[in-house]
């Protein structure tokens, strides 16, 4: 069996392209919302949530049918029309320019997929059943974003503001891993949960690394 390789895209800066400009159009739209990317969406009508998006300027909006040579300069598009021959004709302009192109109505037709996905601040949950199964992907982000609350995103500030501090202070990368692996298995998260967590000092942060290195 092959698999897709895993990856997260880096869009910043970069024109992403969406092909239709109804719910799936919308769903894709939604999910580039916050990589600084330049969305563009070529459709003769958009849903009210994209008319918004564009009315801020969220988005850039082509008001009218897909035409070839919409695709110039664009890093990824998602062809995403009801048109089963303009899905088409989108992926093959895309692959004749070497752009990565997720086809909505046809994924094997395309170069990448889109998985269900949770976010909590710093943290990223991507779940994929590499098309097999979409709405199992569906059913498994729901359990997941239950089974994931909000307290994650304050724990991973914590996590990232300490992992900077240990690497200044602590010029061996073992002690550095022992310590990482440690804090992340003290509580700290259930802290958060009970509302019992208090932001350390700087004084506390230098007492916890001194006891736990000595060990
Ligand atoms: C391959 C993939 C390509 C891509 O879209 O990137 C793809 C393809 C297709 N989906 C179809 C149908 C459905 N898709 C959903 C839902 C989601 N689909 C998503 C991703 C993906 N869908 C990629 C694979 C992801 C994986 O790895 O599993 C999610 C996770 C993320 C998102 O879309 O943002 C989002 C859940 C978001 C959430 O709720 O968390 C539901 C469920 C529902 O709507 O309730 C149904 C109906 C049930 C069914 O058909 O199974 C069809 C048939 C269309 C037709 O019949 O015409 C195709 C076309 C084909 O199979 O080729
Ligand atoms: N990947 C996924 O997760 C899923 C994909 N699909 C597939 O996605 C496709 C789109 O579904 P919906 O958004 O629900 O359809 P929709 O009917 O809501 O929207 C279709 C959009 O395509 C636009 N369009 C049609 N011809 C066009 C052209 N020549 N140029 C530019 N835009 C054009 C329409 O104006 C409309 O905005 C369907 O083929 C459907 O089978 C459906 C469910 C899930």
């Amino acid at each position: 069996m092959q698999h897709f390789v895993p990856i997260s895209l880096n869009c910043k800066n970069r024109i992403c392209c969406v092909v239709g400009g109804g719910r799936i159009a919308e769903r894709k739209v939604k999910g580039m919302m916050e990589s600084g990317a330049f969305i563009t969406v070529i459709s003769p009508n958009i849903t009210p949530d994209l008319q918004v998006l564009a009315d801020h300027k969220q988005l850039h909006w082509v008001n009218r049918v897909y035409r070839e040579g919409d695709l110039q300069g664009a890093f990824l598009v998602y062809a995403a029309t009801n048109q089963r021959e303009v899905n088409y004709e989108v992926a093959h302009e895309a692959r004749q320019r070497g752009i990565l192109v997720n086809v909505a109505d046809r994924s094997e037709d395309g170069d990448f997929i889109t998985p269900g996905i949770i976010r909590r601040g710093r943290l990223t949950i991507s779940i994929s059943t590499e098309g097999a199964g979409p709405a199992v992907t569906a059913d498994i982000t729901s359990a997941l974003d239950t089974l994931f609350g909000s307290e994650y995103e304050p724990y991973l500030d914590f996590m990232h503001d300490m992992r900077q501090i240990i690497k200044h202070k602590i010029s061996s990368p073992q002690q550095r891993t022992k310590l990482l692996r440690r804090l992340a298995s003290s509580g700290i998260l259930d802290q958060i949960r009970r509302h019992e967590f208090m932001a350390w000092t700087e004084k506390e942060i230098d007492l916890w690394i001194a006891q736990n290195q000595e060990e």
